[in-house]
Parts: C-alpha cells; sequence; structure tokens
C-alpha cells in the first residue's frame, strides 16, 4: 500500500544542502581548497546520515493502541525507565483504576440494577455487602456526598514507594489517593455477580478493556511496595496530547518516530510532522466496532478509524509515504465477538460472516479498509492484526514492519524494481 503516486524526490533537508554546495565559490589558494574539501565532506556525510534516517509516523483515532506501540519501541530498542518514571505510572494505574469505577458505577446506576446489587452476598470472610462498598464508592467518586473519616488511612504507617508525583499531574494524584482509601470496597463491588453483568456491558461507557488486568490485582497495586511492571506500563492509559518523538538506531539505521494524540481536538497538531516522513503507521482498534467514540458519543469509533484512515492515505503529504496498517487490539476483539455481534451495530449490518467467527471478522474488516483506498495497489504485506500490549507479538510485527519500509524506500527512490 505504497500510496499514490510513487516519483522520487529528495528529501527537502538534502536539496538544501546542495544548493548552498553549488553557491559557494571555487577558492584558488591550495590552503582555502583543503578546508573547502572538508566542508564538502562533511556535507556529504550530514547528506548521507539525513539519508540513512527513516521518520515514522504513528497515526490513528485516540486510544487505537499508538502510544503503547511507541512504548513498545523503548523496550524493544530503548533505554529502561527510571524510578521516578514508573512511580509516575504507579500514580496513572492507580487513577486508571478510579476512572474505571467511576464509569462502571455510574453505568450500573444508570441500568437501575442497584436492586439486584443489593441481592449479592457478602464475601465469604466477611465485610461489606457489595451494595455497601457500591454507596461508598458513589459517595465519594460520583456524588461527592462520602464523609472522609468513613474512609481507611492509605497504606497506615509504611511509606508508599510509588507516593505523590507531580508528573503525574493533580487530578490523578488526588485519584490515586482516593484509590488507596478506596480499594477495598472495589474489591468486594469487583467481586460482585453484579458488576461482572454490568462489565460486559462497559462499551458503553468506554471503559478501557485491558484496565480489567488491574482490577483484577487490587491488592498488589495498593501494596505500599508496589512498582509497575513493564506490562503495568504497557496497560496505563496515559492521552497523549502533544507530539513526542524518540530516535533510536536499529542495524545502523536511525529511527525517529513521532506519537501524536488521536482524539479529534488533537489533530490539529498533526500537520506540523508530515514533512519528508518516509512511512506512517496507521492504528485502529479492531475491537472499537461496537463502541463510541470518547469525544463525540454519536460516532461510532470504527467508522471514525475508516474515515481517519482515507483521508490520511489520500493527503497529498504522503503520496511518496509507505502507509502500513496496523489493526490492533486482537485480544479484546477476539473475546468481544463472543457476545457481541458484528452484524447488529447498524454500520456493520452488511458484515455476511457467522457471528463470533475471529478470521470472517478480521477479513471483513481488513476489506472495509481496503475499500477507502482510491487506487487499489494494496499489498496485504502491508497489514498486520497486533496486539499492542504484547511484546513478543510486537517484536516479530516492528521487525517485519522495518524490512518492508526499507524495502518499500528502495522501490519507491528506483533502487528496486516495482515488482
Ligand atoms: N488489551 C489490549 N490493550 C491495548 C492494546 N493496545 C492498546 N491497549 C490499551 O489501550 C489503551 C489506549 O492505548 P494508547 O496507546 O494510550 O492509545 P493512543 O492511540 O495512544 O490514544 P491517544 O493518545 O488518545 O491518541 C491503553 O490502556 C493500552 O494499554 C491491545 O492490543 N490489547
Ligand atoms: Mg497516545
Amino acid at each position: 500500500m505504497g500510496c499514490g503516486a510513487s516519483q522520487p524526490e529528495a528529501p527537502a533537508g538534502a536539496a538544501a544542502s546542495e544548493s548552498a554546495v553549488q553557491r559557494r565559490p571555487v577558492p584558488d589558494d591550495p590552503a582555502e581548497m583543503a578546508k573547502s574539501s572538508g566542508i564538502d565532506r562533511e556535507l556529504d556525510r550530514a547528506r548521507q546520515q539525513e539519508e540513512l534516517k527513516v521518520k515514522l509516523l504513528l497515526l490513528g483515532a485516540g486510544e487505537s493502541g499508538k502510544s503503547t506501540i511507541f512504548k513498545q519501541m523503548r523496550i524493544l530498542y530503548g533505554s529502561q525507565r527510571s524510578d521516578d518514571d514508573l512511580r509516575m505510572y504507579g500514580v496513572v494505574i492507580r487513577s486508571n483504576v478510579i476512572t474505571a469505577m467511576r464509569k462502571l458505577c455510574g453505568l450500573l446506576r444508570a441500568l437501575e440494577m442497584e436492586g439486584q446489587l443489593g441481592e449479592d452476598p457478602a464475601p465469604e470472610d466477611g465485610g461489606m455487602t457489595p451494595k455497601g462498598a457500591y454507596d461508598l464508592i458513589v459517595a465519594h467518586l460520583i456524588d461527592n456526598t462520602g464523609n472522609p473519616d468513613d474512609l481507611e488511612t492509605p497504606n497506615g504507617d509504611s511509606k508508599d514507594w510509588v507516593g505523590n508525583v507531580a508528573r503525574a499531574g493533580l487530578g490523578a494524584n488526588n485519584d490515586a489517593k482516593q484509590f488507596l482509601q478506596l480499594w477495598k470496597p472495589i474489591k468486594i463491588l469487583w467481586d460482585s455477580k453484579t458488576m461482572k453483568e454490568v462489565w460486559s456491558k462497559r462499551a458503553q461507557v468506554n471503559v478501557i478493556d485491558g484496565h480489567k488486568e488491574f482490577l483484577q490485582d487490587l491488592t498488589r497495586l495498593a501494596s505500599p511496595n508496589f512498582k509497575p511492571t513493564t506490562q503495568d506500563v504497557l496497560l496505563a492509559r496515559v492521552k497523549t496530547t502533544q507530539v513526542v518523538m524518540e530516535r533510536y538506531r536499529i542495524d545502523g539505521i536511525e529511527f525517529e518516530m513521532y506519537d501524536v494524540g488521536g482524539q479529534r481536538s488533537e489533530r490539529r497538531k498533526w500537520i506540523d510532522c508530515f514533512e519528508n516522513v518516509d512511512a506512517v503507521i496507521f492504528v485502529a482498534a479492531l475491537s472499537e466496532y461496537d463502541q463510541a467514540l470518547a469525544e463525540a458519543k454519536r460516532t461510532n469509533r470504527m467508522v471514525e478509524a475508516l474515515d481517519l484512515f482515507r483521508s490520511v492515505c489520500n493527503n497529498r503529504a504522503f503520496a511518496n509515504t509507505s502507509i502500513m496498517l496496523f489493526l490492533n487490539k486482537k485480544d479484546i476483539f477476539a473475546e468481544k465477538l463472543l457476545y457481541s455481534d458484528i452484524a447488529t451495530q447498524k454500520p456493520f449490518s452488511d458484515y455476511p460472516g457467522p457471528p463470533k467467527d475471529f478470521n470472517n471478522g478480521v477479513l471483513y474488516f481488513i476489506q472495509k479498509f481496503k475499500d477507502c483506498l482510491i487506487d487499489d495497489d494494496f499489498n496485504d504485506s502491508f497489514i498486520h492484526v497486533t496486539c499492542a500490549t504484547d511484546t513478543n507479538n510486537m517484536e516479530f510485527v516492528l521487525d517485519s514492519t522495518r524490512t518492508i519500509i526499507m524495502t518499500d524506500n528502495l522501490r519507491r527512490s528506483g533502487f528496486l524494481g516495482s515488482g
């Protein structure tokens, strides 16, 4: 899917240095000549380095998994995270649990399931009933009517490894503090039968599916010794609000990777990094076929991803750029298909395959993305079905993506045949 025309084009930086070399007068003095050829060599070297650099851009709608892929690049090719970084993620993770609980309790209330919850028994080791836990959580997280004296002091006297991290922001730190006060009632509510039913309807309120892992592991997250693992960092959710770039040297080639925010309000910043892009990795979450956008509740997320993909592929800035498509969140897609039929979603009522069928579902959405292209120069090797939180899967995918990008770049610059 090397989209659009494939006229070879020198990078803008290279063209600028070329004209600078040509304008410089040729000196007569041998010392001046030596100095001049030294400068030429420097310019040549700079030009070669520029040519060896690959600029990669991650694009896609919000929550599709761009930053998670960005994190995987660092795990696979970059440096380890500092303790300071991990502390920040500790705050984010605890805050992610509070965000999920606010949404789930709001949904339980909207579904009028409080009566049903009242019939769920208290845990066998005694203590609060799930309804009692729910009332306490709602009072503190939603209605703001709770009495702070009803809450436990976080972690008693033990020093908490994560603590308060200014970098995470005031909101996340407040949430993380509430997590430490409320995690026991949250655990009781999470373990209840009614909450399992509410969880299966979570698409209505856009709870992040992967945060189930956090909700199942509350005791560890609440421990004063909690130090996020690599997997925790991959599952943590922070919305991207600025363009971020990291550099990696892989097999002698420099890769410059850009991550951008995918929500609608963030997309006007994309244009700033559209120049001289060698490859775009467009990320779309397969599992979001039954979800609405966080920023526009009437728009189906998959429809938004398809529209966005169409506009990226047909953007003149990418006429000479390889575009790769990552259909992400295959793990959640596989699980979701079991209870959420593709054909029951209005925009996808033409789905012809049997329900609960992973392969047919994937092929159907691949075709939807292929239909977005004006030309049919669409090579299946440019498409990957991925799980961005799985490092083994991403190592394989990113490795073959790298090979395809390099080959495609050579082909487009005329070094290889077009076959
Ligand atoms: N289970 C699972 N979770 C995923 C996968 N990819 C991403 N996630 C999770 O989905 C959430 C959103 O992922 P992000 O990488 O933050 O999404 P994004 O595209 O950067 O979103 P914006 O910054 O808003 O544009 C995170 O909590 C990730 O851990 C996946 O393949 N499987
Ligand atoms: Mg992001």
